[in-house]
């Protein structure tokens, strides 16, 4: 039975978080997304336009690469940014948790969002393999294949505000929060990390509630995108908060007092978002006013995304389908 931890590093701003895999030999700095179920990277098929400033996956160059005939993906993500091409197989090694026949998407098509962000060069999906894009048969994510062999079913996610973390596959490192984990049943019928999440709490005020609400815990989400009552609520706790159409979502003074925010996660736990953490970035050079972490989804299903796992250590079970919290 294995293990495997690698360093989750944050790009600038905690826009993502990238971590090093190997495929065949080669290393490849990847963005691990919870929210999505394709492994992808760029590679040496893709114009060169595309390859410029990344790591290019070269297929001829590893002795255990096999092109899966006829096989094909194209994927589109929440924020309209999406990749397309053929599939291989190859041995995948993360952090010394090795797949040897992992499905590797090789893109010959991406979208402008991902050639200019340099720092990555492709995704892991760690959501269910139902969402998976190859077709004609949709392959396993790595989590899926190496789960058997994994000392535990589970990975996890030990991100941080500007600082070094981890993801580990296989165990649950104890050392990396406080108190013990809550957990919550994970709805698994539309291929997310999906839990309920209907209680909310602005700082000390009133909690309130949305009925059948629900969420996704997303690592490949940078913000914390809630039901518009609840952000509506939280904000107006904000002195100079405003909902800023120009900028894209509510912003206010960088100085201002943030509240903490307070989550329900599966109905028997309150996961504790920082307030600070909730000030996202500067939108102006003087760093006058700021952007906030948390946003408004007009959909039902909240996406819970780094602003979230800054405060709270994540563990994805995949042997009992449940979703483990602490605040870190
Ligand atoms: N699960 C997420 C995914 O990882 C990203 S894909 C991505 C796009 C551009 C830059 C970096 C990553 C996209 O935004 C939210 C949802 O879809």
């Amino acid at each position: 039975a294995s293990t495997g931890t690698v360093a989750a590093t944050p790009e600038t701003g905690d826009v993502e978080y990238l971590a090093p895999i190997n495929i065949g030999g080669q290393t490849m700095v990847m963005d691990f997304d919870s929210g999505s179920s394709d492994l992808w990277v760029f590679n040496t098929q893709l114009a060169a336009a595309s390859q410029t400033g990344h790591t290019n996956f070269d297929p001829s160059k590893s002795t255990t690469f096999k092109l899966m005939q006829g096989a094909s993906f194209s994927i589109s993500y929440g924020d309209g940014s999406g990749a397309a091409g053929n599939v291989g197989t190859d041995t995948v090694n993360i952090g010394g948790a090795t797949v040897t026949s992992q499905a590797i998407e090789l893109a010959t098509a991406v979208s402008s969002s991902f050639v200019q962000d340099t720092q990555s060069n492709g995704l892991v999906g760690l959501a269910y393999s139902k969402l998976n894009t190859v077709k004609p048969t949709a392959q396993k994510t790595f989590f899926d294949n190496a789960k058997s062999s994994l000392a535990e079913p589970v990975f996890t996610a030990d991100l941080r505000h500007n600082a070094v973390g981890a993801y580990t596959f296989g165990a649950i490192d104890s050392t990396k929060f406080n108190g013990s984990l809550s957990w919550a049943a994970v709805n698994t019928t539309n291929g997310f990390w999906q839990f309920s999440s209907t209680k909310f709490q602005v700082g000390t005020g009133a909690a309130m509630t949305v009925a059948g609400g629900q969420a996704i815990a997303d690592t490949g989400t940078t913000l914390m995108l809630a039901n518009a009552a609840v952000v509506n609520a939280y904000y107006s706790q904000v002195t100079g908060a405003v909902n800023n159409q120009t900028v894209g979502g509510v912003t206010f003074p960088c100085n201002a007092q943030l509240p903490d925010l307070q989550v329900d996660v599966g109905g028997n736990y309150m996961a504790v978002v920082r307030g600070d953490d909730i000030n996202f970035a500067p939108v102006d050079n003087a760093g006058t006013t700021c952007f906030g972490g948390l946003q408004a989804i007009s959909s039902d299903l909240q996406i819970y995304g780094d602003i979230m796992f800054k405060s709270q250590f994540v563990a994805f079970n995949g042997g009992n389908n449940t979703i483990g919290m602490a605040p870190h």
